[in-house]
Parts: structure tokens; C-alpha cells; sequence
């Protein structure tokens, strides 16, 4: 436990009678960027209010930096720092001004106000109102607001949505300057892969309240390996063969083998090899499968 920023046992959230999150057990590593990956209405905002317990589930088991959140609720809170939903920026004040006020709110010296304004690179834009500001902006405001209390953890819950590729581009260059250059461990929700797939370095992907892949961007990639299909009469025979002669077999049907691709020349000769053990080989398919493909396939099958 003690390597995780945030830890949930097994949780479970119900609206009504509706269950909204199912048995989650979530890791999220110290100093990661955790994607937090569903489609619309898999559960994250739901989740995300409970690790800010905002929502409380009946068997709440959400540990932040190794506490449980119940019994150490204003400790764990401090640690954490968050965007969900919209801003709270009030239009008609300056960009500064807003994180005056929250300085003011919280106590904090409003010289920060200042070194916020320039970490997430709208310093030039300080004294502009925010009303003014373009999405990709207001939401770096927004992660200002939530950087104040100079938080451990940050939640940013689809920091992304609705902006143009440059705000896009902008809030994931932030990220990634906040989790290498000043230590925040950062989970980030968002319905698209490709939006975090750059910056993540573990992702978690639930739907319908489950999750159903968790691990590192890297564990996800080798998910999407390309394979090669073969096509062979008796496959069974085909692949104990195939064993034999050294093959990681990862599927097979009564019509197909499937084994990790690894070039031409190799799929050339374990056609060879096969053909002159007797076995018929009709095809061979190479199948490639990226990564948004992948996340679809494990999203739709759930
Ligand atoms: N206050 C509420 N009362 C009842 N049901 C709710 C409430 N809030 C959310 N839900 C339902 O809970 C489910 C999960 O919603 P949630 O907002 O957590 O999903 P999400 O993964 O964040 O999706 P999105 O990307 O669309 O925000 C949805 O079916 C939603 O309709």
C-alpha cells in the first residue's frame, strides 16, 4: 500500500438501486500519471467523487497515500487537489484575481497567486479577465486553482474535454511538467485513449463500473502485439507441434492458431514447417491491432 497515491479495495457505489461502480480496485502508483479510462457513463466522475468524498459508498475502502479516506477525511483531503466538472472561475474577475481569492479562502500567501500563474503558463495572461480566457486556458486556470494548497495528488477529471488540439496539446504538457518537475502524482480521466495515451504512464479502464484493464501504458501496448492467424487443419495437433518446436501459442479454435508475430520471414517459415509436417495451412493473417481499437475491443466485450 505504501507505493500508492491512491488505493480503493474492492468498491462499490449504487444510485438508488442502480450500481454505478462494481468491486474496483484501483492502484494508482506514486508519481504516476494514472489514465482513468471509460467510455461516457462508465463510472470515473462517480469515482472520482468518492476518492474526494464527495459520494460515500457503504464499504468505503479508498486509501490516499496509504490512509483510509473516513478516518483521516480533512488529512487526505489537503493532499489531494482536483477539477471536476467545470472551473469554479468567476468570468468577471482577472485571471490572478481568481487565485488571489482562493489564496484569501485558504489561508495561503497570495504571492502564490503569482508562481501558479506561471506553472501553468498564463502569466502573460494574468491580468486578463477570465471570461476572456479560451477553454484550453480556463482550464489551466482551473488546474491553478486546484494546485493553491500545493496538493500531492491531483484529480483532473476530462480535463480535455471540448478543447481545440492546442488546448489539448497545452493541458497535456502541464501534466506532464506537474508529475516530472514537481513530483504530483496525477490521475486524469477521459473517454478518449488517444487524448491520454502520450502522457499516461499507467492507465485503468473500467466500464459499467468495473475495471477491466489496469497496468502500465507499456503492459497496455504489449496488449495490442500484433498476432498471426493461422489458418490449419487439426489444430490442436497443429499447435502441440508447434510447442514443440519452440512457438508461443496464445489462442486457438477449431480453426485457428494464433501466435505472436514476429517478421515475415518467421511467419514464412512456420508455414514451411507446418506444410511439410503434413498439416494444411489455408492461411496466414497478420492482424494489428492499435491501441484505440484495442480499448474499444476491451470496452464493447464488457
Ligand atoms: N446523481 C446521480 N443520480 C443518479 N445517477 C447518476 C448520478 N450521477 C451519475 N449517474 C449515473 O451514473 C453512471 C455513471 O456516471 P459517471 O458520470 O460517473 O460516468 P462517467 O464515466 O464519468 O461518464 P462521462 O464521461 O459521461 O462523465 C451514469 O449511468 C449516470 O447516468
Amino acid at each position: 500500500m505504501g507505493n500508492y497515491a491512491i488505493e480503493t479495495v474492492g468498491l462499490n457505489f449504487n444510485f438508488g438501486n442502480q450500481a454505478i461502480v462494481k468491486d474496483l480496485s484501483l492502484q494508482v502508483p506514486k508519481g504516476s500519471i494514472y489514465g482513468f479510462l471509460g467510455p461516457n457513463g462508465a463510472g470515473k466522475t462517480t469515482t472520482i467523487k468518492i476518492l474526494l468524498n464527495l459520494l460515500k459508498s457503504s464499504n468505503d475502502q479508498v486509501f490516499i497515500f496509504g490512509k483510509e479516506i473516513n478516518h483521516n477525511r480533512i488529512a487526505s483531503l489537503k493532499r489531494i487537489g482536483a477539477l471536476v466538472e467545470q472551473p469554479a472561475i468567476y468570468g468577471h474577475l482577472t485571471g490572478k484575481e481568481n487565485l488571489i481569492n482562493r489564496c484569501i479562502l485558504l489561508g495561503i500567501n497570495k504571492s502564490k497567486a503569482d508562481e501558479m500563474l506561471s506553472l501553468v503558463g498564463l502569466s502573460d495572461a494574468s491580468n486578463k479577465k477570465a471570461s476572456k480566457y479560451s477553454l484550453g486556458m480556463k482550464q489551466r486556470l482551473g488546474i491553478a486553482l486546484a494546485l493553491v494548497s500545493d496538493p500531492e495528488l491531483l484529480l483532473l477529471d476530462e480535463p480535455t474535454n471540448g478543447l481545440d488540439p492546442n488546448g489539448i496539446i497545452e493541458v497535456r504538457n502541464l501534466m506532464i511538467d506537474l508529475a516530472t518537475k514537481h513530483n504530483k502524482t496525477i490521475l486524469v480521466s477521459s473517454h478518449l485513449l488517444a487524448e491520454i495515451e502520450r502522457t499516461a504512464t499507467h492507465v485503468g479502464i473500467i466500464n459499467k463500473g468495473r475495471l477491466l484493464f489496469q497496468g502500465t501504458i507499456n503492459e497496455l501496448h504489449l496488449l495490442s502485439k500484433p498476432m498471426l492467424e493461422i489458418e490449419v487443419s487439426k489444430t490442436s495437433d497443429a499447435a502441440a507441434f508447434l510447442t514443440q518446436a519452440g512457438y508461443e501459442i496464445l489462442e486457438i479454435t477449431d480453426k485457428k492458431i494464433i501466435v505472436p508475430f514476429t517478421s515475415p520471414e518467421d511467419s514464412g517459415a512456420l508455414n514451411t514447417l507446418l506444410i511439410q509436417k503434413g498439416f494444411t495451412v489455408s492461411s496466414l493473417y497478420l492482424q494489428k491491432k492499435d491501441l484505440e481499437n484495442l480499448f474499444l475491443d476491451i470496452t464493447k466485450n464488457n
